[in-house]
């Protein structure tokens, strides 16, 4: 199979779909590898280590785009990109379509076989290709908030974890998985004062116990979502309701009863966001201020520690990479229903029901594909 790894487009993302040893995996198994020129070079995989590791360098997306059997990638496609895709092409990456009808739209056009990561599933109900960006993106919400409560960012002024005589910053967490743990964790060590919220009892009790009531656990609803956002300094939104677009767990007359110059960090931007007043920024532009209240929406976040990012999403992507590369993805899928989940578009069809109820399409079940 020839599988190819174009340099991503989006603002300020410097992560890459395959590592120069994982290039190595599929070279060493038989398979041609092509990545486009300067693809990780901003964070240290040379196109040097990719030959060295078996592939070929070529200058133009556009050659990948025509040549490859499977792209990998690690954002949505862009417009540009998704013009390319053609039909029996597989596309394998983060896609996020539920709040994204022009990127659905185009898949759907392209005719291309589109998997993503965000909805492959494990057989613990967890979400393992996007967890480990959601590690990344679960700590970075505490420093990009820590950051935003800073007089020049337009926040109040407050330092999280205080000093001796004063009181430390409250951090309210909505969405208890994988982000809001992590967020958790690093906001405990910095000395907040942190309250996080989630409707699953079940998730509340495993946090409580794991944290020995230095977290405190709160059951979601409007009321108690209220209550907490009106004390607090920062608040970070990391629920998900996988593949759908995300809840408004504040509205813009809640945002209204909040401190000013507290800050809103939307970690579930890219599901569309969580908060009414939420709309995507960039790492070049990543604050704006609604109601007198610090927004910070990035729906990259971990592209700002593209290095780390990169490692830890091939770590979890490659054992799919090489599935697919190896049994080809009608196969691959069979074999795997986890890796079916991930099925999101296949020849103009649309195989994800949560999509398909959000951007009202016709639904297809993958298994009629796939047989
Ligand atoms: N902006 C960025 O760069 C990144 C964004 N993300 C996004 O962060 C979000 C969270 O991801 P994970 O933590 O991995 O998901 P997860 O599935 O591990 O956790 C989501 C949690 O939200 C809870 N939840 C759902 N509805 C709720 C409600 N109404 N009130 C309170 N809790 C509710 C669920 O019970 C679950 O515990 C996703 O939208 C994900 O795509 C992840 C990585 C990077
Ligand atoms: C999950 C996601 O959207 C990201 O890592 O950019
Ligand atoms: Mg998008």
């Amino acid at each position: 199979m020839i599988i190819g790894i174009p340099k991503e487009i989006k603002n300020q993302e410097y992560r890459v779909g395959l590592t120069p040893a994982g290039v190595k995996e599929l070279t060493q198994r038989g398979h041609q590898v092509m990545v486009q020129k300067d693809a990780g070079s901003a964070i240290g995989f040379f196109d040097l280590n990719y030959q060295a590791a078996g592939a070929e360098i070529v200058p133009e997306a556009e050659t990948i785009f025509s040549k490859a059997d499977m792209v990998v990638k690690v954002k949505e496609p862009q417009p540009e990109e998704y013009r390319r895709l053609r039909p029996g092409q597989l596309l394998f990456t983060y896609l996020h379509l539920a709040p994204d009808p022009d990127q659905t739209e185009g898949l759907i056009q392209s005719g291309c076989t589109a998997i993503a990561y965000e909805t492959v599933t494990d057989e613990h109900g967890g979400l393992p290709l996007l967890a480990p960006m959601s590690e990344v993106a679960g700590r970075l919400s505490v420093q990009a908030g820590a950051r935003c409560l800073e007089k020049s960012m337009g926040g109040r002024g407050v330092l999280l974890g205080g000093v001796p005589g004063v009181e430390s910053g409250h951090v309210t967490i909505i969405g208890g998985g994988v982000v809001g743990e992590n967020a958790a964790r690093m906001a405990l060590g910095l000395g907040a004062e942190v309250t996080l919220l989630d409707r699953s009892v079940a998730r509340l009790r495993e946090l409580d116990h794991r944290y020995q009531g230095r977290l405190k656990t709160l059951y979601s609803t409007t009321e108690s979502v209220l209550q907490c956002i009106r004390r607090s300094d920062l608040v970070i939104g990391a629920v998900l309701v996988p593949g759908a677009a995300a809840p408004k767990l504040i509205s813009r007359e809640m945002l209204k009863q909040m401190i000013p110059g507290s800050v809103l960090v939307d970690v579930a931007i890219d599901q569309g966001g969580c908060f009414e007043t939420s709309r995507a920024t960039t790492h070049d532009n990543p604050v704006y201020i609604e109601e007198g209240i610090v927004h910070y929406c990035v729906a990259n976040m971990p592209g700002a520690v593209a290095r780390t990012s990169t490692l830890a999403l091939t770590n979890a992507t490659m054992p799919f990479v090489l599935a697919l590369a190896e049994k080809g993805w009608q196969h691959a899928l069979k074999d795997d229903k986890h890796l079916m989940n991930g099925l999101n578009i296949h020849a103009g069809q649309v195989t994800n029901q949560a999509v398909a109820e959000s951007l009202s399409y016709a639904y297809t079940n993958p298994t009629k594909i796939v047989g």
